[in-house]
């Protein structure tokens, strides 16, 4: 697969918007925002494009906080297997909307939905919303869901 952005805005109170994924890859999760790159692009402008396609909130490419770089690995399905680089952003125009692709919310970091997010998901974020920026490998089995293993490290 493509490597991909994924966004969290991060507002003045410290809530962390999140969308519930409407179609597609996750299906039903709720995630931050973000998609496969394009051709020609750098990863800023996918995650700035993306950001703005899914949630509507418009984002400069220099207001994006590298937190995490991340490799979803599938080694039963090397096809599978893509990059995950991870922004925070707290600086934005607009105001969050639903669209064809998410369904956004506001959540407090205390209170994240992880039952209903991607598996590996309490393992890391939790880590970039206190200020850490990580490097790291999380193991997928076959079935593409289900984590198998994950190795962290901090970014310096
Ligand atoms: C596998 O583990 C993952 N965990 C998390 N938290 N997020 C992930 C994982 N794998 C992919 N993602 C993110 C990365 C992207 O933000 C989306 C997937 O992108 P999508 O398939 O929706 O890409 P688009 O280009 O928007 O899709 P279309 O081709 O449908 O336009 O999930």
């Amino acid at each position: 697969m493509r490597d991909t952005s994924l966004v969290y805005p991060v507002d003045s109170r410290g809530r962390v918007l999140l969308g519930r994924k409407k179609r597609g890859m996750g299906f039903g999760k709720w995630n931050g925002f973000g998609g496969k790159i394009e051709k020609g692009e750098t990863m800023r402008q996918c995650a700035v494009r993306e950001l703005r396609e899914e949630c509507g909130l418009i984002a400069r490419t220099q207001d994006l906080e590298l937190a995490a770089e991340l490799y979803f690995q599938n080694t039963e399905d090397p096809e599978w297997s893509h990059a995950g680089i991870v922004y925070l952003v707290r600086i934005w125009s607009g105001a969050p909307a639903v669209s064809d692709e998410m369904e956004p919310r506001w959540f407090s970091p205390d209170a994240l939905p992880f039952d209903r997010m991607w598996q590996a998901d309490c393992q890391w974020l939790p880590l970039i919303l206190k200020g850490k920026k990580i490097r790291g490998v999380i193991h997928f089995a076959e079935d593409g869901d289900t984590v198998t293993g994950y190795e962290f490290s901090e970014m310096k």
